[in-house]
């Protein structure tokens, strides 16, 4: 038997098993969260023309020329508003009221702000002349039309949702969301949790990974709790005939009732490998499962463990499910940040603690049990030891992986 793989390689070797995108036509407004399956050009120049950026006079491009002392004066002929242009062109020493977003009339060239301004009737006033081109945006200095403003593999967050409507898109295309059925299994687990009997637990994992998964747009299908047995093993896989990725928990391990990589041999996978060297999260399971007229269903066997299925999920599912759809950057980021406390030496495998930031600094919950879900839901991100490392002293910087964007 071989020994555990080391992170970096298990993540590789499940990335390149990702169910192949299948691409969709969505509504820009419905697209939080998708990934942008082809480039997306602009089909409109923004600004559409030169706008004022602030409140106030736009002066005729004679202004320098025009005033005497600098300070002008200009006569007041009209009001640009946003939306509503000033219909004429600035003829020398005239100008218009205009406000933020408005079009620039013809012939104006800079903006005086309505505070530096002194107005008397229709008379215009400033101690200082603005320079040329003060407080305009020019048109298309965002983006001209014909230009990629999004690449595909871009995540669309509300920014870039922002970008695809001002670009002039209602919809676009994304990578379809794929299909996943969640299957949790152990015969103490009950899934009304008010209806516990002796010797059973509510069954917690489903839920908080179908939850882990929603961010993503994935709806999960719950197809637990599932008794540790071979026959209800099997009639839950049966259910799991479309999903383009399964994801079980619990049964991964060597216990006498850890039936899941049997059952799934039975069913038709191919075990692609089986244990991880990292803390939580060891007896993780890959596998794929060939079907006859649809691309191999992606299988990833979580370790049963709240804590451990949590943090699997974090580093193998949702980078999985990014990768099925597109995504250019599936992995999660790391970051260096310092430790409130010393940490003692790396273990013997990598390991992932749970952890909170305070302020700049983080800390690691007090209890790292794979168990402890009151710590896990108090942590806010982990903290990266790798195996052997040496011990790190208060003030000193590690490697943080936030639970914040998922
Ligand atoms: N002799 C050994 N024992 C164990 C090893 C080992 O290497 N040798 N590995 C340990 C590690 S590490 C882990 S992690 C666990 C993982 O075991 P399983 O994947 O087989 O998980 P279960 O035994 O089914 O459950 C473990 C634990 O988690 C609770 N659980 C399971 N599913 C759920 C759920 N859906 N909701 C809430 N809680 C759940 C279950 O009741 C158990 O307490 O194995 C170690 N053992
Ligand atoms: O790997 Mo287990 O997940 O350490 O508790």
């Amino acid at each position: 038997m071989n020994g555990p793989l080391a992170l970096e390689e298990a993540q590789e070797r499940l990335l390149a098993l990702a169910p192949p995108v299948r691409i969709e036509e969505v509504s820009v407004d419905q697209a939080h969260g998708r990934v942008l399956a082809v480039d997306l050009r602009a089909a409109r120049t923004q600004p559409p023309a030169d706008l004022s950026a602030m409140d106030g006079y736009a002066l005729s491009a004679d202004a320098d020329a025009h005033s005497d002392s600098g300070s002008g004066p200009w006569r007041i002929v009209g009001e640009s508003r946003a939306g509503v242009p000033f219909g004429g062109a600035l003829g020398p020493g005239e100008a218009v009221r205009i406000s933020t977003g408005a079009h620039m009339p013809e012939g104006a060239d800079r903006v005086l702000l309505q505070e530096d301004a002194s107005v008397e009737e229709a008379t215009l006033r400033a101690g200082e002349i603005p320079p040329p081109g003060r407080h305009v945006r020019k048109r298309g200095f965002d983006f001209e039309e014909g230009a990629q403003v999004l690449s595909a593999g871009s995540m669309l967050g509300p920014a870039q949702i922002a970008l695809a409507i001002a670009a002039g898109h209602a919809s676009c295309m994304v990578a379809a969301v794929p299909r996943i059925a969640v299957l949790d299994s152990g015969d103490e687990l009950v899934r009304d949790p008010t209806r516990c009997g002796p010797g059973q637990i509510p069954a917690s994992n489903g839920p908080m990974l179908a939850a882990q998964l929603a961010p993503l747009g994935v709806r999960a299908a719950r197809l637990g709790p599932v008794a540790d047995d071979m026959e209800a093993l099997a009639r839950a896989l049966s259910q799991a005939e479309q999903a383009d990725i399964l994801v079980t928990s619990g049964g991964a391990s060597v216990g006498d009732h850890d039936l899941l990589q049997d059952a799934l041999k039975r069913w038709g996978a191919d075990i692609a490998f089986w244990k991880v060297a990292i803390k939580p999260g060891k007896p993780l399971l890959v596998a794929t499962r060939d079907r006859p007229d649809a691309p191999p269903q992606v299988i990833v066997g979580l370790p049963g463990n709240p804590v451990s299925s949590f943090v699997t999920a974090f580093l193998f599912v949702l980078p999985l499910v990014r990768a099925a759809m597109g995504a250019a950057e599936p992995l999660p980021h790391s970051l260096s940040v310092r430790t409130r406390e010393d940490l003692p030496p790396g273990g013997k495998r990598r390991e992932f603690l749970r952890a909170v930031m305070e302020g700049q600094q983080v800390r690691r919950c007090a209890t790292q049990d794979s168990s402890a879900l009151m710590a896990l839901a108090g942590a806010d991100c982990l903290i990266d030891r790798p195996a052997g490392a040496d011990p790190v002293e208060a003030g000193e910087e590690v490697s943080v992986w936030s639970l914040r964007t998922g």
